[in-house]
């Protein structure tokens, strides 16, 4: 889903911070760093968007693992279902980006695949919307099978299209 709390559709900067708080414990701390930073690339790679990390409890865009009620009003619903969810651009809640731990998270192909679920959140966190295309990576249901390079071409040209 793709809570856009604010009326702006996209961030008023192209460099934004991010933090992680709480982490999954499905997979070593490093390894969720990196999947979260190639996430991130993904995105900067194709934009003029830059990212970095910040230890700060005020980053653009906050990460982190939580299940059911979690401190915002869409609580997560277990295994499978819903696997995240993410805030529009914004202040405070705005750009967070939450991961249900009940889910599997994995850096491979089985169960859900941090890198390619952290890539769609982070479209909703820049201001994107779901596509009905399901090559898009912000098509609404979550595809195993993506390729290396995360990004369709309608992703590319909507990212582009809103900075
Ligand atoms: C396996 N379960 C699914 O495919 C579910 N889809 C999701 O959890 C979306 C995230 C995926 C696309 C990474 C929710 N979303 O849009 C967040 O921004 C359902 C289609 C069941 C809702
Ligand atoms: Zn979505």
């Amino acid at each position: 889903e793709d809570y856009s709390l604010t009326k702006s559709a996209r961030w008023n900067k192209n460099q934004l911070t991010y933090n992680i708080g709480r982490y999954t414990s499905d997979l070593p701390r490093s390894t969720v760093d990196s999947l979260i930073d190639s996430a991130f690339s993904a995105w900067s790679r194709v934009s003029s968007l830059q990212f970095t990390r910040s230890h700060s409890h005020n980053a653009d865009i906050m990460m982190e693992f939580a299940t059911q009620a979690h401190g915002d009003l869409y609580p997560f619903d277990g295994p499978r279902g819903t696997l995240a969810h993410a805030f529009g651009p914004g202040p405070g809640i705005g750009g967070d980006t939450h991961f249900d731990d009940s889910e599997q998270w994995t850096s491979g192909s089985r169960g859900f695949n941090l890198q390619v679920v952290a890539a769609h959140e982070i479209g909703h966190a820049l201001g994107l919307r779901h596509s009905r295309n399901p090559d898009a990576l912000m098509y609404p249901n979550y595809r195993p099978s993506r390729p290396a390079n995360l990004l369709s071409m309608e992703d590319v040209a909507n990212i582009n299209a809103l900075y």
